[in-house]
C-alpha cells in the first residue's frame, strides 16, 4: 500500500525533503511507500532543484488538502495565513499533518490539536523546533517521565550564525544576514530571526512540551540580537562571556509550577555548555529530575537537516498507517492533548544578573552617582568600571549581581535622568 503526501511548499524545506524522499536508497525501507501525490506552491515558473512530474504541481493549495486520494498533508509554506486555515482544512478532512511551522503552532496549537485529537489525526512537529535536531519525540516520549524544571536553548540558526560570525571575524551584521538569507536559514521575513520572534515561537512550543501545558504565545517575551554591536562582543569576551540569543523556559520556584518563558541575547560564561554552539548550529538543554542534564546538538537549519526531521514525522505516520495503528484515541506520545494554560510570571517579578554600558561625560563623581543609584534600588553590584573613551565620553561598564528585573529597570530609568548620563548602548542578561 503506498501512502500519498500532498506537500505545500516547494522552498528549502520543501525541495529538502522531496529530494530526501526521492534519493531513498540506504534510508528506513519504509519510505519506500511514500508517494509524493501532489506539491503546491506559489510560482509555476520558478526553477526548482528536484524533477516532479508537471501534473504533481499545483498553484491550487486548497485541491491538495482537499485531495480525497491525500493522506498525508505536509505543510511547508511557512507564515500564518493561509498555512492555518490549509492545516486546519486538512485536518478536518481527516489528513495526517507534518508542518514545520513554528509561528502557526506556537500562536494556533490549541485551535489545531483540539481539531486533530476531534478528528483522530495526528499533527507532528519534529521540524518546527531545533532544525534537524530530533527534540521533539525526546521530549513527548523518553523525557517526560522526568520532572523537568528548566529548558535553555539556542534555538534560532540565523541569529546564532549571525553573532558567531560577528564575533570570530568582527564582521557586521548586515553583510552576515544576507549570508544567512543565501544559505536558506533565515525565514522569508528575517525579522523574525533577528528579533527573537522566531525563537519565541520555538520556546513556547518546547515549554508546552516539557511543562505539560499550553503557553499564550503573547505572555513570551522576546528580546532580539539588533543592540548586539562589535564593543559588546569584544567586552563580553575580556569578562569571560560570548554573547548568545538564549530561549529560556524555567519553573520560577520549585514549588510552584508558574513559569518564566522569554528570549533575549545573554552573556554566556566560556565554560558552559551552551558558550561553545556556534554557526547555524543549535542546542537546547533539558534540565529535570532525576535525569539531571541532557544536551541535543545539530544543525537548526537549511535543507538537507530539516528535510531530515520532517521525513522522520512522514515516517512514523507511515509505519502507524501501514500497520493499520491510527484511530481514535489517539497515542498520547505521538499526539498532543494540553488542555490547560500554563501561568506566566510577569517579566518584572524574575531576578537576572545584567551586564550594562553606560557613556558619560568624563566627569568626577559619576561612578558614585551610578552606584548610589543603583543601591537605593536594591541592586547590588559585582563590579563597576571604567573601561575606555568613546569619543569624548567615558564608558563604564556595570555587572550586577541577581537582581529583581523591575528593580533593575527602575535604577535604569533613573539613571537615564543624569546629567552626566549621555547614553546606555546596551544591557544584557548575564547567565
Ligand atoms: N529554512 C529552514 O532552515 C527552516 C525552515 N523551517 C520552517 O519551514 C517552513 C518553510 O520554510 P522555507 O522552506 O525556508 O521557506 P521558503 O520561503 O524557502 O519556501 C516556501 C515555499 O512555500 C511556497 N508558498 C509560500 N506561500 C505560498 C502560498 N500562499 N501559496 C502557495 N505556495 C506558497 C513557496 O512557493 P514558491 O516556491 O513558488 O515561491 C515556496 O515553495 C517555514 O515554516 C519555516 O519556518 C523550519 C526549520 C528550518
Ligand atoms: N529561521 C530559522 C529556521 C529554522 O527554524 C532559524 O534560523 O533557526
Ligand atoms: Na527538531
Amino acid at each position: 500500500m503506498g501512502i500519498k503526501l500532498g506537500i505545500l511548499g516547494l522552498g528549502t524545506v520543501g525541495t529538502g525533503t522531496v529530494q530526501l524522499l526521492q534519493d531513498n536508497v540506504g534510508r528506513h525501507s519504509l519510505l519506500q511507500l511514500v508517494e509524493i501525490h501532489r506539491v503546491g506552491v506559489k510560482s509555476l515558473d520558478k526553477p526548482r532543484d528536484v524533477t516532479l512530474a508537471k501534473s504533481v504541481i499545483t498553484t491550487d493549495l486548497e485541491s491538495i488538502v482537499n485531495d480525497p486520494e491525500v493522506d498525508i498533508v505536509v505543510e511547508l509554506i511557512g507564515g500564518l495565513e493561509p498555512a492555518r486555515e490549509l492545516i486546519l482544512k486538512a485536518i478536518q478532512n481527516g489528513k495526517h499533518v507534518v508542518t514545520a511551522n513554528k509561528a502557526v503552532i506556537s500562536r494556533f496549537g490549541a485551535e489545531i490539536f483540539t481539531l486533530a485529537n476531534r478528528q483522530g489525526v495526528y499533527v507532528m512537529l519534529e521540524a518546527a523546533v531545533g532544525g534537524g535536531i530530533p527534540v521533539i519525540q525526546p521530549l513527548k516520549q523518553s523525557l517526560s517521565v522526568n520532572r523537568i524544571h528548566t529548558v535553555t536553548g539556542i534555538v534560532n540558526g540565523t541569529t546564532n550564525y549571525i553573532l558567531t560570525r560577528m564575533q570570530t571575524e568582527g564582521s557586521s551584521f548586515d553583510a552576515v544576514l544576507a549570508d544567512a538569507q543565501k544559505l536558506g536559514y533565515a525565514e522569508a521575513d528575517p525579522t523574525a530571526d533577528v528579533d527573537g520572534w522566531d525563537a519565541a515561537d520555538k520556546i513556547s512550543i518546547l515549554a508546552s512540551l516539557a511543562f505539560g501545558g499550553r503557553i499564550n504565545r503573547e505572555e513570551v517575551s522576546c528580546e532580539g540580537i539588533r543592540q548586539i554591536s562589535k564593543t559588546d562582543i569584544t567586552y563580553a569576551n575580556n569578562l569571560g562571556f560570548v554573547i548568545k540569543l538564549l530561549a529560556i523556559a524555567k519553573k520560577v520556584s520549585p514549588t510552584d509550577c508558574t513559569l518564566s518563558v522569554r528570549v533575549h541575547p545573554t552573556l554566556v560564561p566560556k565554560t558552559h555548555p551552551l558558550a561553545n554552539i556556534n554557526g547555524v548550529y543549535n542546542a537546547i538543554l533539558v534540565e529535570g529530575e532525576p535525569l539531571g542534564q541532557v544536551m541535543f546538538f545539530g544543525p537548526g537549519a537549511g535543507a538537507g537537516a530539516t528535510a531530515s526531521a520532517v521525513s522522520s514525522d512522514i515516517l512514523n505516520l507511515v509505519a502507524r498507517l501501514q500497520t493499520g495503528q491510527i484511530s481514535a484515541p489517539l497515542d498520547p506520545l505521538l499526539g498532543c492533548s494540553h488542555q490547560d494554560y500554563c501561568q506566566i510570571a510577569p517579566q518584572s517579578e524574575l531576578t537576572a544578573r545584567f551586564y550594562t554600558r553606560f557613556l558619560t561625560l568624563d566627569q568626577p563623581g559619576v561612578i558614585g552617582k551610578l552606584g548610589t543609584s543603583f543601591g537605593k534600588h536594591g541592586v547590588s553590584l559585582e563590579s563597576i568600571v571604567q573601561t575606555g573613551f568613546q569619543d569624548k565620553l567615558a564608558e563604564i561598564v556595570v555587572v550586577t549581581h541577581d537582581v529583581k528585573e523591575g528593580d533593575f529597570k527602575q535604577a535604569l530609568e533613573e539613571i537615564r535622568t543624569f546629567e552626566a548620563i549621555d547614553s546606555i548602548p546596551s544591557s544584557l542578561r548575564v547567565l
